[in-house]
Parts: structure tokens; sequence; C-alpha cells
């Protein structure tokens, strides 16, 4: 068989990978524009699947889905992130708290559905095939599957946003979270007003994003190019950060 056939042969078509990179271009972090409008089972069905179909260490599935639905809990979980909060502003240079005080850093309230994404570092026991040597791998697989749930929801018009300034135990202890079982992500999912185009950190001035080409190195850490083709690559990457938004698919 010819190469170009072997390399087109799995290919997408090409509206399939523009929606695939247009999925993953527009996602975003979302806070603040939450509308009340119930998410059909149906919907949060869908994006809780592709949630389980994420990549895991040995297999092991480590996720549950904590789904809450009820005020009351919201609030709860929203007492915790107003005290750390408070905690976290003083944690900054005098300069950059002003911005962190204009930021809104979630939605527990306002976003008809809050998502607790779990580790069960116990799921299948002992030794795990992958996480033998390396003991993350097992949280890092749960993360897949926030992301995975994250680019889905996109899909279906539902905002996002990402939840971490709680201190751990009080969240585990406030969903009722065993010992064992690592809270991975708190979410807030509902559909929203509009989506930003570009991260909200980035716009509010508290960083940029940083270029790819800067990020990318050979053979070793800090390792300059060594090809011409490495050098192609860093130079495909530098013309992809031209784009406005980040890449040409919009
Ligand atoms: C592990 C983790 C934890 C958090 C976040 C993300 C991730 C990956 N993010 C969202 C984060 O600020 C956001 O992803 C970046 O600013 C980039 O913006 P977009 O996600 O591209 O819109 C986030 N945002 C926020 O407002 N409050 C938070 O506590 C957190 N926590």
């Amino acid at each position: 068989m010819e190469s170009s056939s072997l390399t087109e042969r799995h290919r997408f078509a090409e509206a399939e990978r523009d929606a695939l990179y247009k999925t993953v271009f527009n996602r975003r972090d979302v806070r603040g524009q939450f509308l009340p409008t119930t998410v059909p089972d149906e919907v949060l069905a869908r994006v809780l699947y592709a949630a389980h179909h994420a990549p895991s260490v040995g297999f092991m599935q480590p996720w549950n889905f904590l789904v809450i639905r009820s005020q009351q809990k919201k609030q709860q979980v929203h007492q915790l992130f107003s005290k750390a909060n408070k905690e976290a502003v003083e944690l900054f240079d005098k300069d950059k708290q002003k911005t962190y005080k204009n930021l809104k850093l979630e939605g527990i309230l306002e976003s008809p559905i809050n998502l607790c994404i779990t580790c069960d570092r116990t799921r299948t026991g002992k030794p795990v095939l992958g996480r033998t040597h390396m003991k993350t791998m097992d949280l890092y697989s749960s993360v897949c599957a926030v992301q995975n749930l994250w680019l889905a929801a996109r899909t279906e018009g539902l905002g996002v946003g990402w939840v971490s300034i709680m201190h751990e135990d009080e969240l585990k202890a406030t969903l009722g979270i065993p010992e064992h079982v690592v809270p991975i992500a708190y979410l807030c999912i509902g559909y929203v007003e509009h989506f930003k185009d570009k991260p909200e950190l980035e716009t509010k001035g508290w960083l940029p994003r940083m270029e790819i080409s800067d990020l990318v190195n050979f053979e070793e850490w800090e390792g300059s190019a060594q090809s011409s083709d490495d050098q192609e690559l860093l130079s495909t990457l530098a013309e992809m950060s031209d784009f406005p938004t980040g890449f040409p698919v919009r």
C-alpha cells in the first residue's frame, strides 16, 4: 500500500476533524454566564458517558460522578469556596490582589448542575498495571475523564467551570467522600448566555497564553532543535500562534 493511502486511511473527514479542533479551541472555563435552564438528562447522560470513555491506567476506570442538584448542597460547597478564596487572595503579591478580587472564580450557585468527579485509588486492588511505579497515574486518569466531559459538554452548548479553591478535606466531608477516594474536580455545569473567545485570566490581565514554540524541546530538557525536521516543527508552531484565536478553525 502506498504511504499516502496509509496516512489517509484512518483519518477522519475534514469536517469531522474541524469539529474536533473547533471544540478544543472553543472550550472555555465558565464561571459567570450560566442560565438557569434545566439540562435534560439525556444530554447529561451523553457527557457523562463520554467521560466514562476516557483512558485510564490499567483500564482502572477510577472515577465516580457525584451529581449535585440541590441548592442546599451547593450552598454548603459555596461556603467552602468563600472561606478558601479569602485565604487565597492573601497569598498573592499586593499588586495582583486587586486583579484577583475582580475575578469570578466559580459559578456554584448559578449553575443548575454541580458535578464532582473523583478517583477511587483502590478501585481494582493492588497492583495496578501501569501504576506500579508512577503512583499518581490513577489521579491523572480521572483528569482525563474531566477533559472528555468538558469537551463533550462544549459540543452540547454546555458551559463547564472547574472550582478548586477549597480545602480537599472539607469538600470530602461535605460530600461524604470516603478516605480512599480523592475529589479530582468540582465542576459547575449548565447552559450559558455566551462563551468567551479567550480565557478570562488572559483578557483580565492575569497571565498571557505562552508561545507553544517556547515550550517544545528536543531529545532532553531544554534541548534545542537538532534537525531540519525539528526546525520545521518549531516554525510551524510559531505560525499557528499568529492566529488570534490560537487556530484558524472557528
Ligand atoms: C485543575 C484545574 C483547576 C482549576 C481550573 C482549571 C484546571 C485545569 N480553573 C480554570 C482555569 O482558570 C482555566 O482553565 C484557564 O484560565 C484557561 O481558561 P480556559 O479553560 O481555556 O477558558 C479554575 N477556574 C476558576 O475560576 N476557579 C478555579 O478554582 C479553577 N480551578
